[in-house]
């Protein structure tokens, strides 16, 4: 019987990768990953090999012996050698805490049942005692009877409800029954509240218990957000005090009095002067903020540096104690660079000039100012000119990115790194099972029926198998994925793809597929519904051949699990396949550092406020920390458990998702949270952002990827770059050839990657994978539908249609050498539905439209749109308005309009108008 090498290498007690490499060596080829099969022969060679060896566990000492060897204990030295990534203990806080809940829930359940006994017991004795004293009473006992009544009653609250039954034991019971279980000491029901994830994980690592792992190499974080500048200082030169001299030439000049720094500086204080006249307020942009002094400048200032009194002319201490150390001042460089608003100090620095000569240079032009006044770029550039130097600008560093650079940049040394749980998508098409599967694997492991904490509001949620622990999250589709790819957020580690054998590849199946591949995890399908009569697997595995994944029983690289989500059939192989295929890739996080993660997402509660579901990714959150979200800030009030929300927890390490309170709005899903050490700091940064977001007129916040910029981005670029496409086609046929001529274009710095190719009209499930792969779209004789083509204007995404294939190459192949030229260029105008067809005669087919959105206008063309496939593309002949020739007719209105050329319009037929303008080169310079 076929079986798994990392199955084997659990039973050898050895490290997969090793026993990989060990087929290697032994001459059985094609077993590249843990998870290829191995068959009974190679299973007897490896065995044998092993045995030969002498390290490993042998069969025995016959060689012919052909029974199966049995699992012995490694050794101390093969224990000492396998390094143990499991981490069994982190279950126990995790489970403590759901214990100490659920343990909390039955007390007071009990407690009411007691109470509702005794309130029973209290009123049948006073019924009791009234009928005796009116003589009913006609027992045999006497006055000692309801004494001992009362006694008894009065002990039943203490006594566990006995008329339950014997009660199921919960999962949580199940687990503490293990052998393996070991009670966290002190910290569970009634204690208190245990912490989650980090500590126990921290203390496992390195530990001995547990079955032995392969070792594991350290891989970084995958990062959440693109790396941002490093803050300004950083690499600069300390403060210095130059003894270079300014060049006489540059100081006669300005003497000279006839230098364009006069008329400058004049301009800069005539435009400070009508700055504070009108009182202006504001901070942050450079372009709001007065040059060379002034309120606003100092508001600023104390902005940037999170200070929150003292002037301008004051330094930051932090500076003034870098000055106080060695002079370095660098010597004088002809070319300098400074960041903007650049100060005179900073200028100074720079270019290795006193700071005083600079001053000079600008009393000398009637200028009375401080080194710390700060310089625009035109005045920048020209005490530069005036000092013989050239001068060249960096972007100015917001509020935020001196705060937040340091800790998205924090590169964890590889001591610190510690193993943790790999974090799981399920996605799939409509109705495959994903959620029922979830609900199966979270059922079978850790809560049973009784929890009663799952909600249909939980969507993430980390769980046990076998001591190691996993996170799952559940995305209602993949565009909620996708969408959090596109806001810079990468929560999944590896995708498990849920196919319904019954139903097979589906359209949603293949987008799915695009997404996953697109976030470039590693994809698990789960082959569900395999319960069902007649169902028959092969085919759809045929279907996922055809999509390039070949499963691994047929020789490919792609993990095929057949479950059941009814029967359950499946469930722990699946749960087995994660864990090696995390196991692989070696997920590992610090977490002694403060915490960065995800917002999954927010709600505002009456009671509590802003609850946050939050995934930690690395470092470890705890209550109190001060945190900072999107444009949301605050401190961590509480923390709760998403599995049982009763549970409360102290600190959650990484891979941990976590309800929390304390944001003061609800931040946004796929918004980066990050924890700092002031909370001002991470109120300046919220605020910042908010102030940015309300300012800002621009919708679109990313530049894309498009044909016209694609050039200038691999401009400088040192390696290969790679062009992400979305092809959508009207026949499948398109596709095939489409694909075989992008497949001629070869290119030594750009690689063109299609990322998902489909039949049919362009959706906003395309724009968003695009947005968040920064693809560009090519519909080919097919269009955007309306709310696809307003996403895409919104988020910047480039759409391309093209009706002629070879069309598609040659602008690819001009845009990747810089040669594009779009001499004409499409404008869009606007949409009309046919609503009525009139025939006339002599004129032909007019068609009686309802114009959709934007503007139809005489002298345009149209797509004519069947069924999302443009089936023509005509000039508009005539246009009318009632019985009105009309130049244009604006959205809303009805019209007759006359194709050119084409007579077999049909009422629901969509007219895409569009202009086309003569446009200039782009890279003519
Ligand atoms: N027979 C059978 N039915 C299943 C299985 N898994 C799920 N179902 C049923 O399929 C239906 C859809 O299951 P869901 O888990 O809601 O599917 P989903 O993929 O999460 O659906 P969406 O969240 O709507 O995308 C339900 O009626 C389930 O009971 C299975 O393994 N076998």
């Amino acid at each position: 019987m076929a079986v798994r090498i990392y199955s084997l290498a659990k039973e050898l007690k050895v490290d997969s990768k090793e026993l990989v490499d060990i087929c290697t060596q032994i001459g059985i080829s094609g077993k590249g990953s843990a998870l290829a099969s191995l068959d009974d022969g190679e299973v007897t060679k490896i065995r044998e090999h092993l045995s030969g060896g002498g390290a490993k566990p042998s069969a025995g000492p016959g060689k012919k012996s052909s029974a199966p060897i049995a699992p012995q204990r490694p050794t101390k030295k093969e224990v000492d050698r396998v390094k143990v990534i499991s981490t069994p203990k982190p279950i126990d806080p995790v489970i403590a805490a759901r214990q100490a809940a659920l343990e909390q829930a039955a007390k007071e359940k009990a407690e009411q049942e007691a109470a509702a006994a005794a309130a029973a017991e209290a009123a049948e004795a006073s019924r009791a005692s009234e009928d005796s004293a009116s003589g009913k009473d006609s027992g045999a006992g006497g006055d000692g009877e309801p004494a001992e009544s009362d006694s008894a009653t009065a002990a039943t609250p203490a006594e566990p409800p006995q008329d339950e039954g014997p009660r199921r034991p919960g999962p949580l019971a199940r687990v503490m029954q293990r052998g393996d279980y070991v009670p966290p000491g002190g910290t569970t029901a009634g204690g208190k509240p245990p912490v989650l994830g980090g500590g126990g994980a921290r203390k496992a690592g390195k530990g001995s218990g547990g079955r032995a792992r392969p070792a594991i190499k350290l891989a970084p974080m995958p990062t959440n957000e693109p790396p941002k500048p490093a803050p300004r200082g950083k690499k600069e030169p300390a403060a210095q005090k130059p003894d270079m001299k300014l060049p006489a030439d540059a100081l006669k000049a300005s003497k000279a009095g006839a230098t364009p720094l006069k008329a400058h500086l004049r301009k800069a204080e005539d435009a400070l002067q009508s700055e504070k006249e009108k009182g202006a307020k504001g901070r942050g942009k450079k372009g709001d903020t007065p040059m060379l002094g002034g309120r606003e400048q100092r508001q600023l200032s104390r902005s940037r540096t999170g200070r929150r009194s003292g002037g301008m002319s004051r330094p930051p201490r932090r500076s003034r104690r870098r000055r106080s150390g060695i002079n370095t001042a660098a010597p004088r460089k002809g070319k300098v660079t400074v960041q903007l608003p650049c100060t005179v100090r900073e200028l100074s620095e720079a270019a290795g000039v006193a700071a005083t000569d600079i001053l000079r240079l600008l009393m000398e032009e009637g200028v009375m100012t401080t080194i710390a006044a700060v310089m625009d770029p035109d005045l920048t550039e020209l005490v530069a000119a005036e000092l013989g130097l050239e001068v060249e600008f960096r972007d100015e560093l917001t509020v935020e990115d001196e705060y937040l650079a340091e800790i998205r940049d924090r590169e964890d040394a590889e001591e610190d790194l510690q193993p943790r749980a790999p974090i799981i998508t399920f996605l799939g098409h409509v109705d495959h099972g994903k959620t029922s599967l979830i609900d199966k694997i979270i059922d079978t492991d850790v809560v049973s029926g009784e929890s009663g904490g799952i909600t249909q509001h939980i969507r993430a949620y980390t769980i046990f198998k076998n001591d190691q622990q996993i996170s799952f999250v559940d995305t209602p589709g993949h565009e909620a994925f996708t969408e959090m790819r596109a806001r810079g957020a990468n929560v999944t580690d590896i995708a498990v793809l849920v196919v319904a054998a019954d139903d097979g590849i589906m359209p949603q199946t293949e987008e799915a597929i695009s997404h996953a591949r697109a976030a470039e995890v590693p994809i698990i399908v789960a082959l569900n519904k395999c319960d069902l009569p007649g169902v028959d697997a092969n085919q759809a595995m045929q279907g996922l051949t055809a999509q390039e994944l070949v499963p691994s029983e047929w020789g490919g690289d792609v993990e095929v699990v057949k479950t059941s989500a009814i029967t359950g059939e499946g469930i722990d192989e699946l749960l087995d396949t994660i864990l090696t295929v995390a196991e692989l890739h070696e997920f590992t996080a610090n977490p002694d550092r403060p915490a960065l993660g995800t917002c999954i997402e927010a709600q505002q509660e009456s009671d509590r406020g802003v609850v946050s579901k939050v995934m930690v990714q690395n470092g470890t959150l705890r209550v109190g920390d001060v945190i900072v979200s999107g444009q949301a800030y605050g401190k961590v009030k509480a923390m709760y458990d998403t599995l049982i929300p009763t549970a409360r927890l102290e600190e959650a390490g990484p891979s941990v998702p976590v309800n929390i309170t304390g944001f003061d709005v609800a931040p946004g899903a796929g918004e980066a949270f990050y924890v700092l050490d002031d909370i001002a700091k991470a109120r300046t940064i919220a605020e910042d952002r908010a102030h940015e977001a309300r300012n800002s007129n621009l919708d679109v916040d990313v530049q894309h990827v498009t044909l016209e910029n694609l050039f200038d981005r691999l401009d400088g670029a040192e390696e290969v770059q790679t062009l992400n496409i979305i092809l959508r086609a009207d026949v499948r046929g398109s596709i095939e050839a489409i694909q075989k001529e992008l497949g001629k274009l070869d290119h030594p710095e750009v690689k063109i990657k299609l990322l998902q190719k489909s039949v049919g009209g362009i959706t906003e499930a395309d724009v968003t994978l695009a947005d968040a792969s920064d693809a560009i779209i090519i519909g080919f004789n097919v269009v955007p539908d309306e709310k696809a083509r307003i996403m895409a204007d919104k988020r910047g995404v480039q759409v391309r249609r093209y009706e002629v294939i070879y069309k598609i190459t040659e602008d690819l192949k001009a845009a990747i050498e810089g040669l594009l030229k779009p001499e004409e260029r499409e404008i869009d105008l606007g949409r009309a539905l046919v609503q009525q067809i009139f025939k006339i005669s002599r004129s032909g087919t007019i068609a009686g439209c309802r114009v959709l959105s934007g503007v139809v206008e005489r002298n345009a063309r149209a797509r004519v749109i069947r069924d999302n496939t443009i089936i023509g593309d005509y000039p508009i002949d005539t246009l009318r308005r009632e019985k009105d020739d009309a130049k244009e007719v604006r959205e809303g209105l009805e019209c007759g309009i006359k194709l050119s050329g084409f007579n077999d319009v049909k009422e629901g037929d969509l007219f895409d108008v569009y202009r086309v303008e003569e446009v200039g080169r782009s890279f003519e310079d």
